[in-house]
Formats: C-alpha cells, structure tokens, sequence
C-alpha cells in the first residue's frame, strides 16, 4: 500500500501555549524546571528498550529508543520518537526505512553502545546483523525484530514522530525483556510460550 507522506509540525509554543513562554525557554545544556520535572516523571514510566537501525542511500545508522508505540494493526503500524538533532537523524529521514529491534537483557551493554556517542559504523562492531526485507540491520538475537518503511513523518517540539508500516517481523521464540526504569536498566520475567 503506498501511503503519501505527510509532514506536520507543532510548535513547543503551540502545546503550551497555556504556560508563560520563560518556563519553557532553555538555553543549551540546561534544563528548565518544567523540562525536569516532566523527565523526572517520565523515568518512572517502565519502557521496553530498542536499537533501531537503517541502512540505505545515506548509509547505515542506529540508535537506542525507548519511545517506541504500537499505532494500528490494520495496516500493522508503530511509531518511534527521533530527536532531530541526533547525528542519526538524516540517514533515517533519507532511508525512510528502519528496523525495531526489542532487546533482552543480555543486550544491555550493546543498548550503551547506541545510546551513546560512538561513532556510527563501530556500533555494529558488537552483535549479529542480518537484514529482512528492508535492508536494515536485524540483530540476531533480538526479542523481536519489526522490519518497516517509514510511511508518515511528524514535527513535534524537537523530535520527529516516524510513523512505520511493519512489512515483516521476527520473533526468537524463548524471550526475556529489557526494560528501561528509573532511569536503569531491568528485566522482565521469561514469556510464557
Ligand atoms: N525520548 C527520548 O528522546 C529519550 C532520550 N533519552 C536520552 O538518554 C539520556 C539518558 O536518559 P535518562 O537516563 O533516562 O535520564 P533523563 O533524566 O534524561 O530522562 C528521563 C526520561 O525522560 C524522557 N526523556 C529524556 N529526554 C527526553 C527528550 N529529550 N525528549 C523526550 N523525552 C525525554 C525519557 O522517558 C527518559 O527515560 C538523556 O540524554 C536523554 O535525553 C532517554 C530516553 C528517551
Ligand atoms: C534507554 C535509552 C532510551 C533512549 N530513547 C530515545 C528515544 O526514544 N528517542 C531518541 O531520540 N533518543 C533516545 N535515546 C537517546 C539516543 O539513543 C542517543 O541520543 C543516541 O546516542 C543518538 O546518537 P547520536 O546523537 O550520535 O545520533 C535513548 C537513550 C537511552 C540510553
């Protein structure tokens, strides 16, 4: 199905548009009491951890997110939440494919790895990878993979929402999660099969 991509913007003025502008005014580096307390409060929401990965015309890129959400099944569809000014941004936005890749808890460190600021073509020293449809790195020993074109891109405040058609998924079938909490790493019990 080929769906024409959209893009739209919100502004930070416009979401809070309610508050004086100087709560929400940061310079770089420092963060207002607002932007702290909502970070504050988001490190007690528990959320899985993925690598999402690209591979295409601009070349290969990935990064760790935990903004990550199931849209619709009908078509299959999840969104992930990009900050654009991560240097990961471009090869995702010129891609316009990527891969979900769920991780376990044996996987924490290689979530340092592309959560962090190594450089780009070493975030793939560590791990397996091989490709589904799209061409974009698969980890082999993912929980899951959801391999997707990126249908739909939106402007909210500084991060783009991508919103992914899944056009194939691959599941290991004895699964552990890992989850992002109070800002550290935990795991979930096995799945039941
Ligand atoms: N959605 C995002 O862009 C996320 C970014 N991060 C980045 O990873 C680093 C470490 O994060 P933490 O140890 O969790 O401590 P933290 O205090 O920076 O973040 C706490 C929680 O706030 C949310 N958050 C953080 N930065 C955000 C952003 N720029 N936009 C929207 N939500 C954000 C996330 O849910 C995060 O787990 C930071 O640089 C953080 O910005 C971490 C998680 C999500
Ligand atoms: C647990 C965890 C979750 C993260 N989730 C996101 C996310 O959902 N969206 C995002 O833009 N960045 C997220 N980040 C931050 C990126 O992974 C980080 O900025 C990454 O290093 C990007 O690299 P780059 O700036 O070199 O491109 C997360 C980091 C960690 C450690």
């Amino acid at each position: 199905m080929n769906t024409v991509i959209k893009e739209s913007r919100v502004t930070q003025s416009s979401l809070m548009k309610h508050k004086s502008k100087e709560s929400f005014t940061s310079t770089a580096g420092n963060l207002t009491d607002m932007q702290q307390s909502f970070r504050d409060a988001m490190s007690k929401l528990a959320a899985a951890v993925n690598i999402i990965t690209t591979e295409g015309p601009a070349g290969r890129a990935g990064f760790t997110a935990s903004a990550v959400c199931s849209v619709t099944d009908e078509p299959p569809t999840l969104l992930v939440c990009l900050n654009r000014s991560a240097s990961v941004y471009k090869f995702f936005k010129e891609n316009m494919v990527l891969c979900v890749n769920t991780l376990g808890l044996e996987h924490k460190d290689l979530s340092g790895v592309f959560g962090g600021k190594k450089a780009l073509e070493e975030r793939f020293e560590q791990g397996n990878w091989s490709t589904l449809s799209t061409g974009s790195p698969v980890l082999e020993d993912a929980s899951i993979s959801f391999d997707c074109k990126i249908k739909l891109i939106s402007s909210v405040g500084t991060h783009d929402i991508l919103i992914c058609e899944v056009l194939d998924i691959k599941h290991k079938p004895d699964c552990e999660s890992l989850i992002y909490f109070n800002r550290d790493y935990h795991q979930l019990s096995k799945c039941k099969n």
